[in-house]
């Protein structure tokens, strides 16, 4: 039996950095290089050219993605030097067909990607009757950022076929490992490898994890946390900009500043509305929060304090994880002391009375956003995000996604001293009129 194959998927815009990952990914140990359908989209068949040229002695995978007219999107990539073309298992049985013709002409192989497909096993068998000559069970990046997961039909798809099954979507090593104890033959990772800040590094990585799992036979483990723990892990890695970036730059809660710099929140809002003054409903709200809630306060006014230190501690000792206040604040000095990050539109040093107007846990708008309760809450010194409870897990995802972005380029301007512009190909990319 031969060892699994590790297949970079070269998800870039840059031709240049594309070939410089690509020489980093296969010193880590990677088999096949695959040029991303953001590369041929972004560079056309010169991608799949450059990268031949380049490596000479790597499988070159092109990530077509074809849907319709196979003969001619696979005659173009194996032409431009691709040894294996990605087609799309939607696609008509003669797409497939004329894909496979195509791919026999001119020496290439055909690879049929099973995303959005309703039915993969079924697919799967139809395609490799039909000549394709490898399976790609592929969960796509936008569906990984709603939790799927291509482990949940890969031992199945495997079992249906005889030809080889290749596995992707957000694999990192111990995905990439639990897909060879499932029967992948092919290990595809992207986003893991190169938007690393050490490709080489990680290549490796998912290379010994894969390799002792053939090796060792390893059995089929999924450690799956409870979600609402897994958007929290994720939000304590990320900041407030990757959040606001993950949601096409969304905007933050305006006017309202930490009291404490430096401290980073993240829970689920517990909601509250009150009127200039009246501290009743934000001090109960103490009460109703749990451990590693966030409770925001809209008020109606900024007069008189809704909050100070003494309601400051209850929360210390109620393990909440931050107060946000679009109102004001008083006892700022202790509240600094106690280092607790209360984040406010202004500090006062006056209290109103506790009336007992307003409610607790409804939907409110507070500096000029909406949060509904059990909506998410992410603080820092930047300032403050609200990400819809019903979206929360997608947008912690994708924010890690920029995080890790920005990580591989931050790399590349310390070690290797180059300008944003000149990595992102930033005048490529300007708008034309
Ligand atoms: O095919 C892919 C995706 O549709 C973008 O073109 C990726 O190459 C594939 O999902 C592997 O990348 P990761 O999911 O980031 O590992």
């Amino acid at each position: 039996m031969e060892k699994p194959i590790l297949q970079v998927a070269l998800d870039l815009l840059e031709l240049k950095r594309a070939v410089e990952i690509a020489s980093e990914a296969i010193e880590g140990g990677v088999d096949w290089l695959e040029v991303g359908t953001p590369l041929i989209k972004s560079e056309g068949m010169n991608a799949i050219r450059e990268l031949k040229r380049n490596f000479k002695d790597r499988k070159i995978v092109a990530d077509m993605k074809t849907i319709d007219t196979g003969a001619v999107e696979v005659e173009m990539a194996a032409k431009s030097g691709a040894d294996i073309v990605i087609i799309l298992g939607l696609s008509d049985d003669s797409t497939v067909a004329e894909a496979i013709r195509a791919a026999k002409k001119y020496g290439a192989e055909i690879m049929a990607d099973l995303i959005n497909v309703p039915d993969p096993v079924k697919r799967a068998k139809e395609l490799e009757e039909l000549g394709v000559n490898y399976i790609n069970v592929h969960v796509g990046i936008d569906q990984q950022m709603k939790g799927m997961d291509p482990l949940e039909v890969l031992g199945r798809v495997v079992e249906s076929v005889s030809i080889p099954v290749a596995a992707a979507g957000g694999l990192d090593a111990e995905k990439a490992a639990n897909c060879v104890a499932l029967g992948a033959k092919i290990v595809i990772v992207g986003s893991n490898i190169v938007k690393s800040r050490n490709v080489i590094e990680s290549a490796r990585r998912v290379r010994e994890a894969i390799d002792r799992a053939w090796k060792e036979g390893k059995k089929f483990e999924i450690r799956r946390k409870k979600l609402e723990d897994e958007i929290r892990e994720i939000l304590m890695k990320v900041s407030t900009p990757n959040v606001s970036d993950a949601m096409h730059r969304a905007k933050a809660m305006k006017g309202i500043y930490p009291l404490v710099r430096g401290k980073k929140v993240v829970g689920k809002a517990v909601t509250v509305s009150t009127m200039d003054g009246d501290w009743a409903k934000p001090v109960e709200a103490i009460d109703v929060a749990g451990e590693g809630d966030v409770i925001v306060i809209k008020v109606s006014g900024y007069e008189a304090a809704v909050w100070g230190e003494l309601a400051t501690r209850s929360c210390i000792n109620k393990k909440i994880a931050g107060v946000i206040i679009d109102g004001a604040v008083r006892d700022v000095d202790d509240i600094r002391a106690l280092g607790f990050p209360v984040f406010a539109a202004r500090e006062v040093p006056n209290a109103g009375e506790p009336k007992g107007f307003g409610e607790i846990n409804v939907k409110i708008v507070c500096g000029g956003v909406e949060v509904n309760p059990g909506d998410w809450i992410i603080a820092d010194d930047n300032g403050v995000m609200v990400i819809p409870k019903e979206r929360a897990y997608e947008i912690a995802r994708r924010a890690l996604e920029v995080k890790k972005h920005e990580d591989r380029i931050r790399g590349e301007i310390e070690e290797k001293g180059r300008t944003l512009a000149e990595i992102v190909e930033l005048y490529k990319w300007e708008k034309v009129q």
